[in-house]
């Protein structure tokens, strides 16, 4: 359809549409997929610490530095360094890109956080094709990234794409903020946060992430919490070298023994924490927020069907939404120097270390629960009588983050919302952490807000990792939305 004239142009129309024609709407060739396809096929893997997967990281950034130029921003390339890693490799750092679109001091200034590495992926764990090659196999877009974060983030240029493609003003200034690190734990970038609050964030006005996912496989969605994560190591050591059960086994504690009795007193079966104090700080629940759960468009049945679990720990929808959001939970991760092969070796492990997480929530402190969790078991170690030593160190803490969802941008999205997909959206919280969301909210003190894309069925992190073309498509125009109901709603 021709756009009419003016700044609501060709956007506005679409809120005359029905949801089939408004999908039918001809967007700019920039929004298809074609770009999707370029950048999934990078593998850009941050988890393996290998000079092969970062030079592919620093191909991607090249690569979205190039697009954002060519979108007429200003980009800078920051060098990051090197890192030194546990054994002794030296890498360097991939740069985080700084763009910045438009400085018109009357428009606000919206700044979008995304990051285009990704997690592992091969053919053999389990892929139907090829996971760094885009295949569309009904309506799904299925590759590493899709979703999780590439899709996002090509979203995010294709609703600035759109408004010049259609010769029309942006209404806001636009910023970047993208990084290549954050399944690696967004390394540097903390740093680079605070060092660029006076300069490059200095006239931000609103920050999005859109790194999370629906909590349904159709109604979007609005995130206005994440829980924090704090990550424990608990190593028992007897000596160097590994014993022969034969000639061992009888006279001595064995560290596995002792660690599988610390981690199996860490939570009961019903999920509980044991820790003595843990819940003490967790925010009571207001009558106002017990009806929020209520209102969240999720189906029980299907969610635990799609999970494939047999039964979950608690038997309602508000019940285990409070438990994924607003409660702690404790998870037992791994051990370190455990036989874990096939065979029937017959070792006594001489040293272990057994890792474990626990998930935070408002009002919950990283150091009181840190003195909690060690204390808890050096006492349950000490009632052992053990000959063995015991080492508990803490190796990440990270905040939980909680928006105010009376923001302006909160409105804005939530309008833009309504006029792409025709339904308010479910407010929701997840579950895991994004670190950076609370570092922007601390460091820059501008209203941060997750406006995810992707549907609750995506499988980021898993085994065919897809974006719904759907998703991929109206999230742009979601974006686009939203540039004009914040540019609106701020003067
Ligand atoms: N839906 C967004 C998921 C982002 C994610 O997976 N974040 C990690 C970050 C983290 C926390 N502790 C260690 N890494 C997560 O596990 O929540
Ligand atoms: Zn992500
Ligand atoms: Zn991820």
């Amino acid at each position: 359809e021709k756009p009419k004239e003016g700044r609501l142009a060709g956007l506005t129309t679409l809120k005359t549409l029905n949801k089939k024609q408004r999908f039918a709407v001809p967007w700019p060739i920039c929004m298809t997929p074609e770009s999707l396809k370029e950048w999934v096929a990078i593998e850009s893997d941050s988890i393996q610490p290998l000079p092969h997967f970062r030079q592919e990281i620093f191909k991607m950034m090249d690569i979205a530095a190039d697009k954002l130029r060519h979108l007429g921003a200003a980009v800078d390339s920051i060098d990051m360094g090197h890192q030194e890693l546990p054994d002794g490799q030296n890498l360097p750092i991939p740069p985080i890109l700084l763009a910045e679109l438009g400085n018109d001091p009357k428009k606000p200034t919206v700044c979008f956080y995304g990051h285009l590495d990704v997690q592992p992926a091969k053919k053999e764990d389990g892929w139907h094709t090829d996971p760094f090659t885009l295949v569309e196999v009904d309506g799904k877009l299925y590759g590493r990234g899709a979703t999780d974060n590439k899709g996002p983030v090509l979203a995010w240029i294709n609703a600035v794409g759109a408004f010049q493609a259609l010769n029309q003003d942006i209404p806001v200034n636009i910023k970047f903020i993208i990084e290549g690190m954050e399944e690696a734990g967004s390394v540097s970038l903390d740093e680079l946060v605070k060092r660029e609050k006076d300069r490059f964030f200095s006239n931000v006005d609103y920050i999005v992430i859109s790194d999370n996912l629906w909590i349904s496989k159709k109604k979007p969605a609005l995130i206005y919490g994440t829980r924090g994560n704090i990550y424990f190591t608990v190593e028992v050591k007897c000596r160097d070298q590994d014993f022969h059960s034969g000639t061992f086994g009888g006279i001595l504690n064995e560290p596995m023994a002792d660690l599988v009795s610390l981690l199996g007193s860490l939570v009961d079966s019903s999920g509980h924490i044991l820790i003595p104090g843990i819940y003490d700080n967790v925010a009571p629940l207001s009558e106002e927020e017990k009806k929020m759960y209520e209102t969240i468009d999720l189906n029980l049945e299907e969610y635990q069907n799609n999970s494939q679990v047999e039964r979950f720990l608690f038997d309602t929808k508000e019940e285990i939404l409070m438990h994924l959001w607003r409660y702690p939970s404790l998870s037992i991760h791994g051990i370190e120097g455990a036989f874990h092969e096939p065979g029937a070796k017959t070792v006594i492990p001489a040293q272990v270390i057994g890792k474990f997480s626990i998930r935070l929530v408002p009002y919950m402190n990283i150091s009181v629960v840190e003195t909690q969790v060690k204390k808890y078991l050096e006492d349950i170690f000490s009632q052992r009588n053990s000959s063995n030593k015991l080492k508990v160190n803490m190796t990440l803490g990270v905040h939980p983050w909680i928006a105010n969802i009376h923001d302006i941008q909160y409105i804005a999205a939530r309008r833009a919302i309504k006029t792409v997909f025709g339904v308010d959206p479910d407010m929701i919280r997840d579950g895991s952490t994004i670190p950076i969301a609370k570092t922007f909210q601390d460091i820059i003190q501008k209203s941060v807000m997750m406006l995810p894309l992707g549907a609750v069925d995506d499988g980021e992190h898993s085994q065919n990792e897809k974006i719904n073309r759907y998703n991929y498509i109206e999230g742009s125009k979601l974006f686009a939305a939203f540039f004009l109901e914040v540019a609106k709603m701020h003067s």
